[in-house]
């Protein structure tokens, strides 16, 4: 089964006069390790569909399957075990501030109690060598650069082996270059262990590290072709 199946997707913010439809019938299919980049004007309704794909907020109408678990009517033990299994990347890293870069990737390895503590740092220690990081492990994020802790960001959403990754603008605050730069390694990372990935972007510069892109207007999906 694909890691993402959508049918049907319909939701609102607001209720009675209120109510206002941010999604109207989206239907959308992610494959195994394909990089999917989601694209369309402000308000088109891509953060509103990714954080329900993400289970962070509750579902309405239609069907949501992501990773084999069915989102509608999922009581929250199950969203639960499902957040645990996606790796998570914002545009503002959201990165702790009073620990090092190691801390800070190992503990999205905390959930799993049967790994030690040696064993989560040494972990988290080789995903930073593997984003290029190994000399600035022991650093808090406020030592390193926009673009460093956004690999900081990378490295905690991918040392528990997700079997998918959510990101929502990651290079939004970076720079021409840096922001380039950070997309390619996500996506040769996740490429090179068959991760797939969801991503929300504005970001017109890093539209070739894509597969397919999903093109949104007003609540719909009006565009799905290959990159
Ligand atoms: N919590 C909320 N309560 C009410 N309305 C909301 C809420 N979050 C978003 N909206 C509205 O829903 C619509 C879709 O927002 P959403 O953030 O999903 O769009 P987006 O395509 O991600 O936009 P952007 O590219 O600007 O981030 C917008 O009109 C927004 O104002």
């Amino acid at each position: 089964m694909d890691p993402i199946h959508i049918d049907g997707l319909t939701f609102a913010y607001g209720e009675g006069e209120l109510r206002r439809p941010v999604l109207r019938d989206v239907g959308l299919r992610v494959h195994g390790g394909e990089v999917v980049l989601l694209t369309g004007p402000s308000g088109s309704g891509k953060t509103t569909l990714l954080t329900l794909i993400g289970a962070l907020r509750g579902m309405q109408e239609g069907s949501c399957r992501v990773l084999g678990h069915e989102l509608l009517g999922s009581p929250e033990w199950e969203r639960v075990v499902l957040r645990r299994s996606i790796g998570f990347i914002f545009q503002n890293h959201n990165l702790l501030g009073f620990l090092t870069a190691r801390q800070n990737v190992a503990m999205s390895l905390e959930l799993d109690s049967t790994i030690p503590e040696a064993e989560r740092l040494e972990r988290a220690g080789a995903m930073l060598a593997a984003v290029g990081l190994a000399g600035h492990a022991d650093k808090p994020p406020s030592k390193l650069s926009g673009g460093q802790r956004q690999r900081v960001a990378i490295a905690r959403a991918l040392v528990g082996h997700p079997g998918l990754v959510l990101a929502d603008e990651p290079t939004a605050a970076l720079d021409k270059v840096t922001g380039g730069e950070v997309a390619h390694l996500l996506r040769d990372i996740a490429k090179s262990r068959g991760t797939p990935i969801l991503m929300v972007t504005h970001d017109p510069r890093i539209l070739d590290i894509a597969d397919r892109i999903v093109t949104m207007e007003d609540g719909r999906i009006v565009d799905s072709v290959p990159a």
